[in-house]
């Protein structure tokens, strides 16, 4: 009898899919030479056409470089037609069930849990039919699970919070939350929030990439039951901080110039004096956002290195494009500066920047896997949020955490959300330990790089919630059995 296998389903977003994966190794590893050690089986399902071919392309070369760890297996399901009607990841990610669920049950090995990416929450019904225990893969922050869980509770009151002047909503374990700060329904609207927030009741666990020690409040307020109607707690396995390295293909493959000359440029600068600014898998900026920054930094005087990339083509949804320097950055910008700071204009090897000694600030759009790695090499930032729960992720580094320096931002969006250039120069300045707010940022950050390494040392408090969570599955897995 093969050993069991437990069944990964990641959503295609880089931000996700790669955090999933890494964190599936995880629980391989961490069942190794356990008497029922498992396999790991990854169904990967292909981004929509609309997600664009830079998702695929770093979909595959994330799964070539998994697939060379031992006890993966990696299934690629066929692609379903296109449909344009579908606005959400979710509905297009439900549209796979029957692909999953006829995948699952032609496994030879017994499933003994299926884990499910939040954004593919339908797929529980898949697990259920099939009698197989499930765990949902969290790669966002504790607090936009708490607010998940809260809000089928509050889903009637929170129209009107939403449209209150000076509104705050409870997110039970953080200060109040300004309606500013709530994550931009653009995409994930609160509706697909308050459902994934209802359906994580249905599993065994949440698998969440946070650590007790950045999140104690919320950590606490979900498991004392302050974010679930009925107080009914989940169980959240906190694993984080999990960071996922790029494959250097996917880093030469989309940066004009080989990813090492960011390297070397800043292997060249004082340590601690280079600001660096990067927006995400999916940011990217206009000429008008992108002409403020520059005056900003160059006023500054700091050092710099900008990823700066180009609205994506045609209908200005999907993938970011490689910028056209010349096209969003004011006239002779990069010849004044050039001594001062490189602007990236393509993909660029964050983590490695992020772990260089040269950095010392980091001016993030907050999604989730930034924050962790720049905390994990103890870089303080300024927060710019562009969309989805960044806001949240924002108002959490500075209100909770400490970590990051205020960072005024006019407007909101992708495309409509301004820093103008006094606003840059003077957070640069102040990230850069310029003032004391910069200081305590930069000291709380440090203690967090501490905190969040003794997380993942052996007996710290991810590496027990790894093992509670093998724990469970070998528990909830009856040997011998493989699904209907
Ligand atoms: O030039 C670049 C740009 C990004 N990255 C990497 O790409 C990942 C980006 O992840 P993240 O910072 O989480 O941003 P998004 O790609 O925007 O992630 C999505 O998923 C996150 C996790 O759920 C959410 O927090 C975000 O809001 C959502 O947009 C990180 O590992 C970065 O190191 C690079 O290596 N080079």
């Amino acid at each position: 009898m093969p050993s069991p296998t437990i069944v990964l389903l990641p959503m295609w977003a880089t931000g996700h899919f790669s955090s999933m994966l890494e964190a599936g190794k995880r629980l391989l590893f961490c069942s190794a030479g356990r008497t029922a050690a498992y396999s790991l089986t990854v169904l990967v399902t292909p981004p929509p056409m609309a997600a664009s071919s830079e998702a695929s392309s770093s979909q595959q070369a994330h799964c070539e470089m998994m697939a060379t760890v031992d006890g993966i297996v990696f299934h690629h399901l066929p692609a379903i037609e296109h449909r344009t009607d579908l606005a959400h990841p979710s509905e297009y990610i439900r549209l796979y069930a029957p692909q999953v669920k006829e995948a699952i049950a032609g496994l030879a090995a017994p499933v003994a849990a299926v884990v499910v990416d939040f954004f593919g929450t339908p797929l529980l019904d898949v697990a259920h039919d099939l009698a197989v225990p499930a765990y949902v893969y969290f790669a966002s922050t504790g607090a936009m699970l708490a607010l998940m869980l809260r809000l089928p509770g509050i889903q009637e009151e929170l129209a009107s919070r939403l449209r209150e002047e000076g509104g705050v909503v409870d997110v039970p374990g953080m200060p109040p939350v300004p309606v500013a700060s709530m994550p931009s329904p653009d995409v994930n609207d609160y509706t697909w929030f308050a459902y994934y927030g209802r359906r994580f009741l249905e599993t065994r666990g949440i698998i969440a990439n946070t650590a007790a020690e950045l999140e104690p409040g919320v950590l606490a307020s979900i498991a004392g039951g302050r974010c679930t109607p009925g107080g009914r707690a989940p169980t959240v396995y906190p694993i984080g901080p999990v960071l996922s390295p790029k494959p250097r293909v996917v880093v030469d493959a989309r940066s004009s110039s080989s990813a090492q000359e960011c390297i070397r440029w800043l292997d060249a600068q004082p340590p601690a004096s280079v600001v660096f600014l990067c927006f995400g898998s999916m940011g990217w900026m206009n000429a008008e956002q992108a002409r403020e920054v520059a005056a900003g930094l160059e006023r500054s005087g700091h050092r710099f290195l900008w990823v700066l990339r180009g609205p994506p083509a045609g209908s200005g949804s999907g993938h970011p494009t490689d910028a056209n320097l010349g096209d969003l950055l004011p006239d002779g910008f990069l010849e004044r500066t050039k001594a001062q700071g490189v602007v990236w204009p393509g993909w660029a090897p964050q983590l490695e920047i992020l772990a260089h000694a040269a950095v010392g600030g980091f001016v993030t759009h907050c999604g989730w896997n930034s924050v962790l790695e720049s905390l994990w090499h103890g870089v303080p930032m300024a927060p710019w949020p562009l969309y989805a729960e960044q806001p949240l992720n924002a108002f959490e580094l500075v209100a909770c955490m400490g970590v990051a320096v205020d960072l005024r931002v006019v407007g909101t969006g992708r495309a409509s959300s301004v820093v103008e250039a006094a606003e840059l120069e003077r957070a640069v300045r102040s990230l850069m330990g310029g003032s004391e707010e910069g200081r305590k940022a930069k000291e709380k950050a440090r203690k967090m790089k501490a905190a969040c390494r003794k997380a993942a040392e052996k007996g710290g408090s991810a590496y027990a919630a790894l093992q509670a969570v093998v724990q469970d599955m070998l528990e909830s897995h009856v040997p011998g059995t493989a699904p209907k």
